[in-house]
């Protein structure tokens, strides 16, 4: 029936052409690319006031009507077991990478003596210093109930929404009301999202004109090879890590990609994988997996499953070390490999999140001069895009792998749903 729209009405083909004019634009004229920046940030805010109240509904929803408040534990539960398998491959994997290409060897030493950025890095240096593990529990906790959906964080809201959605589950008849209730709320808010979404090719188009206007080429043709590695080294991650877990659920990764594509673009575009979280959320429920799991695991995963941001900390900090002739021990690696492991999960689905947080990495590695980390502030808008595709990518493969181990799934159910879903565009709810 959709195959009657034509390609260009098709919301993956407007995001294309966005990005496609957004680099011409940027680069032919950088200047005004610079200035088309409030588009994308109108986007992303435009989404990102959404996903408090999605994440809140769908979760209160899914387990308050659920009545088996061990199963949200051993969500849970399983989920962390995931995160940490699939954040080692990451990590290991960046650290493999640097050393088989070595891209920092080589970097001309004058580069770090960049003084802007060596301002600019202080900045990011002092937001990362101020974040220890104890100040990241304590964080988890809103200063109010409704402080967690006014700031946007995602495991404040987390908590808010499993309290809420135990609180119900022992109402009864009453508490499963509300719960429905608070179903079709969450209804509402995703026809919103419907909305702002036929925004994306707006947003995206000043995204991209911002990326390539303020940043341009002349970066990239300093660290290209970094860049390139980086992408190289995530494409690993993505078609052979999770292509192998993909397998195992019984389903294609190919298939998944190509059933979010809508979202990896707009992933791409705004660089950022918090721009396409309530759609992703939408698209795990329409393959089969129950609105619980998906409410509680992907949320999680935006804070402990950032596998692109994993493998950009071994893989960065490896190359400043190669620039700045820091030789590190076996022992030192991984050391590296474990802090990572820990800071990494601090980060966030917003651009520019992964660099602060090997800031942070950097200082509790007293080896490695941290103003060399400046030397990556001039690419990072390009690293930050490939970061959120692969976080986003590894967000949906294990949620659909908890949802799995769950029962929620079985292969044939996947590859029928996948059949059924293949059209982009379900945004919000069929009419
Ligand atoms: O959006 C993300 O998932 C990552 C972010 O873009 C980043 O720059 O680290």
């Amino acid at each position: 029936m959709s195959d009657r729209i034509p390609l260009w009405r098709k919301l993956y083909a407007q995001v294309l052409i966005a990005i496609v004019v957004g680099v011409a634009v940027g680069a032919l004229w950088p200047g005004a690319g610079v200035a088309l920046k409030p588009l994308g940030d109108a986007f992303i805010a435009l989404i990102r006031m959404m996903i408090g109240p999605v994440i809140f509904c769908t979760i209160v929803h899914g387990i308050g009507s659920m009545h088996d408040m061990a199963k949200v534990g051993r969500i849970g539960l399983k989920a962390m077991l995931w995160f940490e398998l699939t954040s080692t491959f990451a990590l290991v994997l960046g650290l493999i990478a640097a050393h088989l290409v070595h891209p920092g060897v080589g970097i001309d030493a004058t580069m770090l003596a960049n003084a802007t950025s060596k301002a600019a890095v202080a900045g990011y240096v002092e937001r990362a210093a101020s974040d220890g593990v104890v100040a990241h529990l304590l964080a988890i906790i809103p200063t109010t109930f409704v402080d967690a959906f006014a700031k946007g964080d995602l495991l404040q809201v987390l908590l808010v929404s499993v309290l809420t959605g135990v609180a119900l589950g022992r109402m009864g008849p009453t508490g499963g009301r509300i719960a429905k209730a608070v179903e079709s709320v969450g209804d509402v808010l995703f026809r919103v999202i419907g909305l702002i979404v036929h925004l994306a090719p707006i947003g995206i188009f000043g995204a991209m004109a911002y990326t390539i206007g303020a940043f341009g080429v002349s970066s990239l043709a300093r660290l290209g090879a970094l860049v390139i590695l980086f992408y190289a080294t995530s494409a690993v991650f993505i078609f052979v890590v999770m292509g192998v877990l993909a397998q195992c659920l019984g389903f294609s990764i190919f298939k998944f990609l190509g059933y979010i594509r809508e979202e990896l673009l707009i992933v791409v575009g705004t660089a950022s994988s918090e721009a396409a979280l309530p759609n992703l959320m939408r698209k795990l429920e329409a393959l089969g997996a129950r609105d619980t799991t998906v409410g509680l695991v992907v949320p999680m995963g935006y804070s402990f499953n950032l596998c692109g941001t994993n493998i950009y900390m071994t893989l960065g900090i490896l190359f400043l070390a190669q620039a700045t002739g820091t030789h590190l021990t076996l022992t030192q690696e991984l050391w590296i490999l474990a802090i990572s492991m820990l800071t990494s999960k601090g980060a966030a689905g917003v651009t520019g999140a992964g660099f602060v947080t090997l800031a942070a990495t950097l200082q509790i590695v007293p080896d490695i001069p941290i103003a060399s980390v400046s030397l990556l502030l001039g690419v990072d808008r390009f690293m930050s895009e490939c970061r959120a595709v692969t976080n986003f990518v590894a967000n949906g493969v294990v949620t659909l792998a908890v949802s799995r181990w769950e029962g929620e799934l079985s292969p044939a159910r996947l590859r029928a749903a996948f059949a059924t879903h293949s059209e982009p565009g379900m945004t919000v709810p069929a009419e």
